[in-house]
This record gives structure tokens, C-alpha cells and sequence, in this order.
């Protein structure tokens, strides 16, 4: 039996792959390679293909004995999101609504779905706990969202089993860094600031320093990739424990301003990074700290690379070693 991994040639999936594959799992991947490169992956068959389309999808769900599915295909800006909303409720969830059906209609009963921070908006208080209200402050939250509840009335009606894994910020690379976070174009922060130390760009723009935060800038909570991925081979085997659908917040429990993740890649790199004071961002929260308690108790889950300096450490031995990322492909 495979596990099938939508997005699997994008940044977190082909972490995900890699894991499954040392984990001796039978892997296959649905891909357009929109966003995804063909060298990200390390293994496992390559379906290069829309999500959103049924037809191609029946086909692989025929090929394969498929018994889970990690959802990660997506996209996943939150400021294109704000100016082109419509094609996040494509992607995200007319494509999330067709896997839906035709794992349904294929009695493929357990889902592991990339969810995200940006479903809550405002905090309404810090740490965010699973069930805080969700009232997003952009498309991109609510694609996710509405996605969480089209999962949940279709476990009621047919049994499909989830988790909703809800991500703060997630940045680093594979231990050996071979793999990668390749964006293009880049708007993450940690990486668009490690191409300002490689000399890719000359300076950061930094988006709002008149957050209510302690220095004016916005706060995340960054969690490492692997440790993110671990969470999800732990997500799967709760499932085919048969325990509930269910929802997880994934973060390291510590926020970090935007400032202050500067000044940690200015030591990890030993560049100035400059940077430019831009006006805010739209859609952006000020705060997103995770509390990912329920992680830790009910999925036995641990993060291990927590410090954001070993974080940054890891993106930045990628970078290092792939200038051009993964290259023309
Ligand atoms: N990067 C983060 O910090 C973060 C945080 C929270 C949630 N997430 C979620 O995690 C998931 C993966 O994020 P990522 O950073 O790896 O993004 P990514 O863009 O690197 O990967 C997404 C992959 O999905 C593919 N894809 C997109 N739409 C598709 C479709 N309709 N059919 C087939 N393939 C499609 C892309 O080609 C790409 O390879 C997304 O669902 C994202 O919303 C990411
Ligand atoms: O060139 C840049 C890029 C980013 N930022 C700021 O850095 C912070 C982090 O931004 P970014 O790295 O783009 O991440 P988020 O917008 O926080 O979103 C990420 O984290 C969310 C969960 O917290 C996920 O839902 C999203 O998919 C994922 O992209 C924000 O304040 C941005 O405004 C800058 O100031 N300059």
C-alpha cells in the first residue's frame, strides 16, 4: 500500500517524501510542479498533475493501492492571497474538494491536510490553543479553513478520518542539505533574507515596524521542517489507530519579531543584511505564537532543532551549498 503526497515536489512534501522513504514506506507524489521541482524529490513516483482535475486523479488513485493521503499541494501566499483571492479558492479548495471526492469514492479513509496559523487571524490570546476562534484576516487562512470544514462534515457523513496539522512559520532544510526551500519568487522571511547574505538581493524590505509588538515588528514562531515532518509520520499512525479526526497547532512556542530573526541570521551568516523599513504587509497578523501542547501529549510529538539559530543555520547550509536553488528544471 502507498502513501500518496499531493505537493510532494514543493518545500515541506519532498521533506515529507524523503522521511516516508527512510521510513521504508511505498511512496507515490501528485504534482503540476507549479511551484515544486522535479530534483526536490528523492524517491518515490512522480504523477505530474492538478489536484483540482478528477479525471487525472481517478487515474492514479486506479494505478496505486493508495492507504493515506498527505495533502500539502497548495499555494500558500498570504500578500497574493489578499490580491488575488480567487485563485486560492481554486487551488485550495476546488482542488481540496476533488481529492475529498475521490478519496471518498476510493474508500481511502485517512488524510493528514497541510493546515496553517493564518485560519485563526487575530490571536485572541497567545499562546494559540486548537480551539481558539478561527476568523482569518486573509484568503489564503480562509481557503485553509474552509477546507478544515469541508473534512469535518465529510468525516461525519462517510468516515474520512483527518488531521488538520496547522503550521506556524516553517523554515530549514534536510540534515545533510540536500534539499531545500526554493521558491520562486521567494517571500518567506528567513529566506529572502539569506539571499540578501548571499548577494542574490541587496537588501531586506521590512514590512511594518508599528506592530503593537515589543519592537515594532511582526512576531512568528518558527519550527524546523523535520521537526514538522515527524509530526506528520506521528499524524498517521494516530490515524490508523483509529483514533479521531483532529486538529494539532505545530510551532515551537516562542515567538521571534522580524527583527530579531535578522539579527540571528546577521550572526549565523556574518553579513550586515541591510534592510529597508517598508510599510506594512496586508493581511498580515502582528502575532502568531503556537501552543502545540496538544501535539506533544496526544501525538507524543518533540521537536529537536528549537533554537531559531539552529533553524536559521540549517536553511542557510542549503543556501549555501545551492546558489541557484535546484537550479533550471
Ligand atoms: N511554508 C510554510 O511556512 C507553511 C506554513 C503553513 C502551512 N503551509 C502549507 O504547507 C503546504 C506546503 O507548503 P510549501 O511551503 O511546501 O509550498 P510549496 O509551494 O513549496 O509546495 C506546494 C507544492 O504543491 C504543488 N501544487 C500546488 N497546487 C497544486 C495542485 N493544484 N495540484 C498539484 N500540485 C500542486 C506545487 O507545485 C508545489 O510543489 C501548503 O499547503 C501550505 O499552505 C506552509
Ligand atoms: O521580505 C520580507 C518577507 C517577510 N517579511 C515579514 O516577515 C514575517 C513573516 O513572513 P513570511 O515569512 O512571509 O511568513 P508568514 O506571512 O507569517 O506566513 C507563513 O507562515 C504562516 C503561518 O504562520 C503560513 O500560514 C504561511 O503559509 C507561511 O507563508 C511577516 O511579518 C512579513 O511581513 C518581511 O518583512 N520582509
Amino acid at each position: 500500500m502507498a502513501i500518496l503526497v499531493t505537493g510532494g515536489a514543493g518545500y515541506i512534501g519532498s521533506h515529507c517524501v524523503a522521511s516516508l522513504l527512510e521510513a521504508g514506506a511505498d511512496v507515490a507524489v501528485v504534482d503540476d510542479l507549479s511551484k515544486g521541482h522535479r530534483a526536490a524529490l528523492k524517491g518515490g513516483r512522480l504523477y505530474v498533475g492538478n489536484v483540482g482535475e478528477r479525471t487525472f486523479l481517478r487515474e492514479v488513485f486506479q494505478k496505486e493501492s493508495i492507504e493515506a493521503v498527505i495533502h500539502f499541494a497548495a499555494y500558500s501566499l498570504v500578500g497574493e492571497s489578499m490580491d488575488v483571492p480567487e485563485r486560492y479558492f481554486r487551488n485550495n479548495v476546488t482542488a481540496g474538494l476533488s481529492l475529498i471526492e475521490t478519496m471518498i469514492e476510493f474508500q481511502v479513509p485517512y488524510l493528514v491536510f497541510s493546515s496553517t496559523a493564518a485560519t485563526y487571524g487575530e490571536p485572541e490570546h497567545i499562546p494559540i490553543v486548537e480551539t481558539d476562534r478561527q476568523l482569518p484576516t486573509n484568503p489564503y487562512g480562509e481557503s485553509k479553513l474552509i477546507v478544515e470544514h469541508m473534512l469535518r462534515w465529510c468525516d461525519q457523513a462517510h468516515g474520512l478520518k483527518f488531521c488538520a496539522l496547522r503550521y506556524f512559520n516553517v523554515a530549514g532544510a534536510w540534515h545533510d542539505g540536500s534539499i531545500g526551500e526554493d521558491h520562486r519568487p521567494e517571500t518567506h522571511l528567513i529566506p529572502v533574507i539569506l539571499q540578501v547574505a548571499q548577494g542574490k538581493r541587496e537588501r531586506l524590505s521590512l514590512y511594518g515596524a508599528d506592530y503593537p509588538t515589543r519592537d515594532g515588528t511582526c512576531v512568528r514562531d518558527y519550527i524546523h521542517v523535520e521537526d514538522l515532518i515527524d509530526a506528520h509520520l506521528l499524524a498517521l499512525d494516530y490515524l490508523k489507530q483509529g483514533n479521531p479526526s483532529a486538529a494539532f497547532n505545530l510551532g515551537n512556542g516562542q515567538g521571534f519579531s522580524n527583527r530579531e530573526i535578522i539579527e540571528a541570521a546577521r550572526k549565523v551568516t556574518g553579513h550586515p543584511i541591510p534592510v529597508t523599513e517598508a510599510p506594512r504587509r496586508p493581511g498580515d497578523p502582528a502575532t502568531l505564537i503556537a501552543s502545540s501542547r496538544k501535539a506533544m501529549e496526544v501525538l507524543r510529538w518533540q521537536p529537536k532543532h528549537t533554537g531559531v539559530e539552529e533553524i536559521i543555520a540549517s536553511a542557510w547550509k542549503w543556501h549555501a551549498a545551492h546558489p541557484n536553488g535546484y537550479g533550471e528544471d
